[in-house]
């Protein structure tokens, strides 16, 4: 249902602690599933592509127990999985179904996996080629390479395998499949992707060794249970620190967030503009650097996006989009084709979204090129059913000066199903 968003002024201020990170909260789930024992899993991200992966493991047959925030993992080791008696439902999340095929391919029974609208068109050859090289084999029931399809698993051969795409979720699912399968196997980035994995492994007591590029997995490594607590999603952190920059007189402080440096390209670029930002590091869960982001309204200068820095911000490139429209000069954010592949186009969807508003926006294959300042008009837009775009369009009407219509926000619950109620904490006037 389309829904009118209007801000009218007012102070941007005070605190949030935003829910638990998503990609962190799948691996969790995952890994607590084939340890050995009790994992106690504490801010736990309730959100709807999260709850695929709780649903995933009980069809497997593995014991998950949900209290508030807390999800308790009754693992019995990988060899309890059992094959499900349903298709597995994986919904909207990307991060579901590349991950748990990796784990599924080196599992001696056959699964169904169907998806959502948007993710049965999403590519899934980045995680079936590897996969296949090793031994596993797939059946896609409609599409080559995509959702529906069934997973046969069996004894799989290691692989040293290159990564065509720089994708976390890609190498994730080879380290797993890996973690499965006797010898080393060898995922080999060119850029520096999330490795959320990696910490996770070691905190459930496997390893992993990482030697420049290479990240190796050697094979059949027992896991123990432990207990984690999730840092804050540094993607939904984001949002905020999108709005306090762009909005005059803003002041916020974000706290018990996580900023691994495989997350931080968006800060990191917002500093090199001229952000006033200031990111302490408290403490680490586990491997992973937890602390506080400190944002207050900036002026901000255009500047240069590596093709490296691009995995460390890949949610975050339409909110860099948002604010370079509110910066002075041309800003051309490079190297970006892995928007294309998400919940939707997220080139066109944030082009049509930010020109329909008003802002001088335009696309090419791998780029989005704004020139700012423009105070942006207010009008109606597409979230397209991507909870990041529906996100990214409610920042945007923010710092319009007219009302602005989105069509569909349920989707926010994919990742972030509180965002109302944090925005509702530091802005006092906002009109639903
Ligand atoms: O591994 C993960 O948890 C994720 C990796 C990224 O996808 P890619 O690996 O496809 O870049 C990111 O866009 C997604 O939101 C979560
Ligand atoms: C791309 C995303 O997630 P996934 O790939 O897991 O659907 C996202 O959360 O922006």
């Amino acid at each position: 249902m389309a829904e009118q968003f209007h801000y009218k002024g007012g102070l941007i201020n005070g605190k949030v602690k935003v829910p638990g990170d998503k990609s962190i909260s799948h691996r969790a789930v995952m890994l607590a599933s084939i340890a050995d024992g009790e994992t106690v899993i504490d801010r736990f991200l309730h959100s709807e592509d999260c709850r695929r992966t709780i649903e995933a493991f009980k069809s497997l047959g593995v014991h998950i127990s949900e209290n508030g925030e807390q999800v308790k993992v009754l693992g019995k080791g990988v060899n309890s999985l059992r094959q499900p008696n349903t298709t597995l439902d994986m919904g909207n999340s990307g991060t579901t179904t590349r991950l748990l095929i990796g784990l599924l391919s080196a599992l001696p029974f056959n699964t169904h996996l169907n998806g959502d609208e948007s993710l049965i068109n999403r590519p899934m050859g980045r995680v079936l080629n590897p996969l296949t090289e090793m031994g596993a084999q797939f059946f896609p029931m409609k599409d080559e390479n995509k959702l529906p399809l069934q997973v046969k698993g069996g004894q799989l051969q290691p692989i040293t395998y290159r990564l065509p795409v720089d994708s976390a979720q890609v190498k994730s699912s080879i380290l797993l499949a890996g973690l499965l399968t006797n010898g080393t196997t060898t995922v080999i980035e060119n850029n520096p992707t999330r490795d959320h994995t990696e910490k996770m492994l070691s905190a459930f007591g496997g390893s992993v060794e990482v030697d420049g590029q290479h990240i190796k997995v050697s094979g059949k490594q027992s896991l123990k249970s432990t207990n984690i607590t999730v840092p804050g999603d540094q993607s939904s952190a984001a949002f905020w620190i999108a709005v306090a920059v762009i909005t005059p007189g803003s002041h916020l402080i974000l706290e018990e967030v996580g900023v691994n440096s495989t997350r931080m390209g968006l800060v990191n670029v917002l500093k090199r503009m001229g952000a006033n930002i200031n990111v302490s590091v408290e403490r680490y869960i586990g491997d992973e650097p937890v602390g506080t982001i400190e944002v207050a309204y900036s002026e901000l200068i255009p500047t240069t996006i590596t093709e490296q820095e691009i995995p460390s911000m890949v949610d975050e490139i339409p909110l860099l989009a948002l604010i370079a429209t509110q910066t002075k000069g041309e800003m051309k954010i490079n190297h970006i084709k892995e928007l294309r592949y998400k919940e939707t186009d997220r080139i066109e969807a944030t082009v049509s979204i930010l020109q329909n508003l008003g802002a001088t926006v335009f696309s090419s294959e791998d780029q989005i090129v704004v020139k700012g300042p423009t105070q942006l008009k207010g009008g109606s837009v597409q979230s397209e059913n991507d909870h990041r775009m529906a996100m990214m369009a409610v920042i945007a009407s923010i710092i319009s000066d007219e009302p602005v219509t989105i069509d569909e926000t349920d989707c926010i619950n994919v990742s972030y199903p509180t965002f109302f109620e944090d925005m509702r904490l530091i802005m006092k006037e906002i009109e639903l």
